[in-house]
Order: C-alpha cells, then sequence, then structure tokens
C-alpha cells in the first residue's frame, strides 16, 4: 500500500499544539510515558500468547531498548510487544481514544498557562514525544502479521501512514530525531537518570544502548517485592504508571493475602478525582494480574463500582492463567478477591477516617470521593455499617468543617430523637432555605447533604443506630419536643391568634385550592413568612425535582406540597387580622398567590405563571406607594 496521509483528530491537533508550544516544565517524563506505554505492549502480547503461543515465536524474553545517536540526533525507543498494525497507527496514534481525555481536550479553554497546568494533570501519552521531537517516526509489526508499518508526524496537523519492512520483525520502533534545544536527552547519563527516577519499576528490562544487555531498571514487578524494598518515590512512580495518574497517591496500600485465596494488591487512592469519576460506566481501574501476568483491567466484578477511585494491581495465585475475560464473570475466585479487596479498603478508610489527627486529610479525600462512596450504602448491604463510619457532612452547626454520624448524634438536643438533614443542590443555598430556620432557632444540628446520590441512600438506609433520618422539608417539624437554645424573646415573640389564624389557613386552602395539599402553622420558620414541604409519607421536594430533572417522574406524578406560614411573620399576622373581616376572600386573593409563588422562589423553582406573579407584585407595589 503506498503513503497516504490523514489528519489527526482536532483534539489531538489542540493537544500537540499545547504541547509543542507552551510547556511542562519537566519535559523528561516523555520518556516514562513511551515506557510505559512499551511496557503495556509487552503485557499485552504476554497475555495474548496465553490463548496463542505462536505469536511469540522464539523471541520470548520481552525487552525494552533505547538508543541514543548523538551524530543523527535520534533517540530510539524499540519494544518487542504486541506491535501495531496499519488500523491501530490510525486509531491509536490520531485520535484520543480515552473519552474521558477526549472531552476534557474538546473543552480547553484556549487561554495556554491554564490549558498546560490543567493537562499536567493527565498527561500526554504517546504524544508527549512532540515536546522533544520534531519528527517521530513509529515503526512497527503487529504479533502474529506479516505487514511492517512506519506511521511519521512533524506533529503539526496530519501524519503518514505507508507499508515498510524495516519495521521490527515484532513489535514498535519510535524513531525521535530530537529539536536543538533538547540534545541533553542524548546523553546515556541523563537518560539513565530519568529511567532510573521515572520507570524502575517497569517488570520489563529497560536496555540503554545498541548493544547491552543489563537493564537500567529492576526489571521485576513492584508489587512482588517487599514493602521495606520500596520507597516512596517508586510507589509514586508506579501508581502513575499503572492508574495514568499525575497526583500523588492520597493512599498506598501494599499487602499481600494466604489463606482461603492466595493474591497481592497494590492499590492506590487518588488525591484528585478523575475526569471520568462520574462516568455512566461506572468502571474501575484496578488491573488483575495472575501470577505476574496482566489479565485484563476490565475485570468486571473485581471492584465494586463504589471504589472505583482505586488504581493499582490485583495479582492472583489461584486464578488458571488462561482464564479469559468472559470466564471471569461470576467466577469464585474472583469473588473472593473483591471480598478482601473492600474489607481492606475499607478497614483502611476506617483507621484514617477514625484518627483525629488526621480529620483535615481525610477530608480532602472525602470532598474528592465521598460522594461515590455513598452509592455502596444502598448497594453493599454488608459493608453498611463500614460505610456509615467513613460518612462526613457539613451541617448547619459545624462552620464549614465535617462531622461524623457519631459527632453528630453526640451533639442531639435533649427530646430529639432524629437524625435531621436537608438536600439540595448547593451548600450555600440550603443552608438558607427556610425549612431549616426553627431548627437553627434551636441550635439543631441539620445535615446539609447536597450530592445527588444523598436522595438515595438516605431513602435506603433509614436510619442509624436506632435513631431515624428525617428530612426538614418533609412532615411536622416536631420541633416543640425538642428541648434546644431558644432565646427567651422567641417565645415572647407576638404571634397571630389562633382565631385569626385559622381564618387565614382557610382562605388560602380555598384560594389556593388544588395547588397545594394543605396549608398548616409552621414550627419550623422563624425569620420567613412562608415555606413549602412534602406532607410525611410524600416524596421529598427535593427528590421529586431530581428525578424530573432525569425524565424519571413525569410532570403530572408529582405530589401537592404543603404550605407553611409563619405566626410569629409581621405579613402573616397582618393578614391573619384581615382574614376575618369580610370580603377577605377577594382582597386577599392576591395576596395568597403572592404567598405561595414567595414559597416557591424560595425552593428554587420556576414559577408556573410568572405572568400573573409580576402582574399582582406591581400591583402590591403600586398599593404600597400610596
Ligand atoms: N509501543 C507501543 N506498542 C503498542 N501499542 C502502543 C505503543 N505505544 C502506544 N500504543 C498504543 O497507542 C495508544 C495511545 O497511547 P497513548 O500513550 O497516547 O495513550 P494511553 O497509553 O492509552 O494513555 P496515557 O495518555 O495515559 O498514556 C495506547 O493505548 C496503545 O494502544
Amino acid at each position: 500500500m503506498s503513503e497516504e496521509r490523514l489528519s489527526f483528530q482536532a483534539e489531538v491537533s489542540r493537544l500537540l499544539d499545547i504541547v509543542a508550544h507552551s510547556l511542562y516544565s519537566e519535559k523528561e517524563v516523555f520518556l516514562r510515558e513511551l515506557i510505559s506505554n512499551a511496557s503495556d505492549a509487552c503485557d499485552r502480547l504476554r497475555y495474548a500468547a496465553l490463548t496463542d503461543g505462536s505469536l511469540l515465536g522464539d523471541d520470548r524474553d520481552f525487552k525494552i531498548r533505547i538508543v541514543a545517536d548523538k551524530d543523527a540526533k535520534t533517540l530510539t525507543l524499540i519494544d518487542n510487544g504486541i506491535g501495531m498494525n496499519r488500523q491501530d497507527l490510525v486509531d491509536n496514534l490520531g485520535t484520543i481514544a480515552r473519552s474521558g481525555t477526549s472531552a476534557f481536550v474538546k473543552n480547553l479553554s484556549g487561554d495556554s498557562k491554564k490549558d498546560v497546568s490543567l493537562i499536567g494533570q493527565f498527561g500526554v501519552g504517546f504524544y508527549s514525544a512532540f515536546m522533544v521531537a520534531e519528527k517521530v517516526e513509529v515503526f512497527s509489526r503487529k504479533a502474529g502479521e506479516a505487514t511492517g508499518w512506519r506511521w511519521v508526524s512533524d506533529g503539526q496537523g496530519s501524519f503518514t501512514v505507508a507499508e515498510d519492512e524495516a519495521a521490527p520483525a515484532r513489535g514498535t520502533r519510535i524513531v525521535m530525531h530530537i529539536r536543538e534545544a533538547e540534545t541533553e536527552f542524548l546523553e546515556e547519563h541523563r537518560l539513565r537518570h530519568v529511567i532510573k527516577t521515572y520507570s524502575d519499576h517497569i517488570a520489563v528490562p529497560i536496555l540503554l544502548g545498541a548493544e547491552t544487555t543489563d537493564s537500567v531498571n529492576a526489571a521485576n514487578a513492584l508489587w512482588t517485592r517487599s514493602k521495606s524494598e520500596i520507597t516512596e518515590e517508586q510507589y509514586k512512580e508506579f501508581y502513575h504508571h499503572v492508574g495514568h495518574a499525575f497526583d500523588e497517591p492520597w493512599l498506598t496500600l501494599h499487602w499481600r493475602a494466604e489463606g482461603v485465596i492466595e493474591y497481592t494488591g497494590l492499590l492506590f487512592v487518588p488525591q484528585q478525582r478523575p475526569f471520568d469519576l462520574f462516568d455512566p460506566r461506572r468502571a474501575h481501574h484496578v488491573k488483575l494480574y495472575v501470577r505476574r501476568v496482566f489479565i485484563t483491567d476490565e475485570a468486571e466484578g473485581l471492584v465494586p463500582p463504589y471504589l472505583r477511585f482505586l488504581k493499582g494491581v490485583v495479582d492472583s495465585e489461584d486464578l488458571p492463567l488462561n482464564v479469559s475475560r468472559e470466564m471471569l464473570q461470576n467466577n469464585p475466585v474472583l469473588t473472593k478477591l473483591k471480598a478482601g479487596i473492600v474489607k481492606r479498603v475499607l478497614g483502611d478508610l476506617n483507621k484514617k477516617a477514625a484518627d483525629p489527627e488526621q480529620a483535615a486529610d481525610y477530608a480532602r479525600f472525602w470532598d474528592a470521593f465521598g460522594a461515590v462512596l455513598k452509592e455502596g450504602l444502598y448497594e453493599d448491604y454488608a459493608h453498611r455499617d463500614d460505610l456509615l463510619k467513613l460518612l462526613r457532612f457539613r451541617t448547619t452547626e459545624s462552620k464549614g468543617e465535617l462531622v461524623s454520624l457519631a459527632t453528630y448524634i453526640s451533639r442531639m438536643k435533649e427530646g430529639q430523637d432524629a437524625i435531621y438533614y436537608i438536600t439540595g443542590d448547593e451548600k450555600s443555598a440550603v443552608e438558607k432555605s427556610p425549612q431549616v430556620e426553627g431548627f437553627r432557632a434551636k441550635g439543631v444540628e441539620v445535615l446539609l447533604l447536597t450530592d445527588p446520590v444523598d436522595e438515595f441512600w438516605v431513602g435506603s438506609v433509614r436510619e442509624t443506630d436506632g435513631k431515624p433520618f428525617k428530612s426538614v422539608t418533609r412532615g411536622g417539624a416536631d420541633l416543640s419536643k425538642i428541648k434546644g437554645e431558644e432565646k427567651p424573646e422567641d417565645e415572647k415573640k407576638d404571634k397571630a391568634s389562633d382565631g385569626d389564624l385559622s381564618a387565614l389557613t382557610a382562605l388560602l386552602k380555598l384560594t389556593l385550592g388544588e395547588e397545594v395539599k394543605d396549608v398548616r402553622r409552621s414550627e419550623r420558620l422563624t425569620d420567613s413568612a412562608v415555606c413549602l414541604v412534602a406532607d410525611d409519607g410524600d416524596m421529598d421536594i427535593h427528590l421529586q425535582r431530581l428525578l424530573k430533572q432525569h425524565g424519571q417522574l413525569g410532570a403530572d406524578a408529582a405530589s401537592k406540597r404543603v404550605l407553611e406560614i409563619n405566626p410569629g411573620h409581621p405579613l402573616i399576622r397582618r393578614l391573619a387580622e384581615k382574614a376575618t373581616q369580610d370580603g377577605a376572600a377577594s382582597s386577599l386573593e392576591d395576596a395568597a398567590w403572592l404567598l405561595l409563588d414567595q414559597a416557591r422562589i424560595l425552593e428554587g423553582e420556576t414559577l408556573p405563571d410568572p405572568l400573573s406573579f409580576a402582574r399582582r407584585m406591581a400591583a402590591f407595589v403600586e398599593k404600597g406607594l400610596g
């Protein structure tokens, strides 16, 4: 086939532009990226050869060779891994395969400084070669295939592919034509240092020079070494490699299990949320190995979705080496591995969570991954108690600090028998909700739940330690039973008389008719005149809104709300007085609708009839101005 010229996917061009022009201060990381890819290629061939031994031929020892040629100003990296055919080259080196990354690049701001620091968080993989090279040639031949290929690009929007017999017998040779300013990467000592720093953990030998047979790296799988032999730095570099990550691990778990099943786990909890954390597939990122052979990074069932932030490796001694990815489904060994992983991870998280000295550190984890962990509360009943201990909340009383359920319970007021919460989209908004006023006045703490998942777990967990979870926007507020810290003047505050209030309530019910389920005097309001609540047994207001937004609830399936009025509010007092007068029904009609609309606005809802609202409002203001 003759040479073809193809364009890079738009996102790749964008990425290359940033890579070439702005740049990381640490250009040396390009080598780590290419070595990481070469090692993955060896892993994949090792796995493929389990079912088709002929793929390896006589060349059975995997290696990565790096050769610098100062005269030609080229740096060459050769692996005898799985290799790429024409289609692979076009797909892998012309597009960004990972969907999260691709979407991310699409949304880059165009401000190169900002973009570079963001890209630094996930790396640019193969394309980082263009940080040091003005031209890159990739010669490759896929294992088991006859034809070799050459891919060439100067990173300027396009590349060429053509058949080429100069490709290695199997695997990939990447030739980088090093820029004048980057010739330091042709110096052996510099290369050796970079390899030692970033790639020592790579399990395939890395040979520096055309002839040498001595590897620069230790060349055994990091997780097989004993903990005492591994430095923090090495763990970190391994985490970068295995997790395609660029932050520091927040927690490193390295353990060997011997007993019912035998395996080694080396798992990391990242510091930062990866971009695809809320991807609907909820896939995890833990690689499964069987006796040092990479099997798959998609073993569904190895890690539950609520721990999908974990990165790392699990290496089993019990699974058969020829286990196919299909065979892994419903495999009893896999089930046991999963049980071991969950126990270990939750145990270590609980140690961190329980240590007051590490509260600030745990808070960082919680802010990154708490929302994901909460999914386990309704998906993994067996570990619910462990998970409940890990929960942290911001509350109306916590001044931004995180509070555990145990702390909340220890601070409950006399007569308080429920754990109160409010759900919503944003902390600042729920904190100011009228429904929490009465609780705040009494010093009764209310959990502020602002993750969408919150609605689902509170609905499923229902209670802890004998204390039910209760929404402050649903049902009666039963605040009168609680001995709080209210100030005496609150008690004495003028309230509408019972008779007047009953008249107003009746009038509002009549006027608003089908728009509300009921109108009641409120126990929970102190400052606002009105608010909406869901009736006991009805769906919480925020949950209704959430389900509607996601098309899970028809417009008419929503249950009606109860309008609560504050007997101590001057406006309600005045209206109550008027409600007993003749002709009140018609003179207060506009006021009734305005009260309801006000409650809707406080709830963050759009008004069903904004035009009428504006008309009534204008009329009132006009009257007020005399
Ligand atoms: N030496 C190689 N041998 C075989 N395939 C390779 C090699 N180098 C790259 N590839 C293929 O090209 C793809 C893209 O590589 P690239 O480094 O850009 O991204 P990645 O490795 O998937 O992710 P990351 O951005 O985290 O490095 C790889 O997933 C792999 O399929």
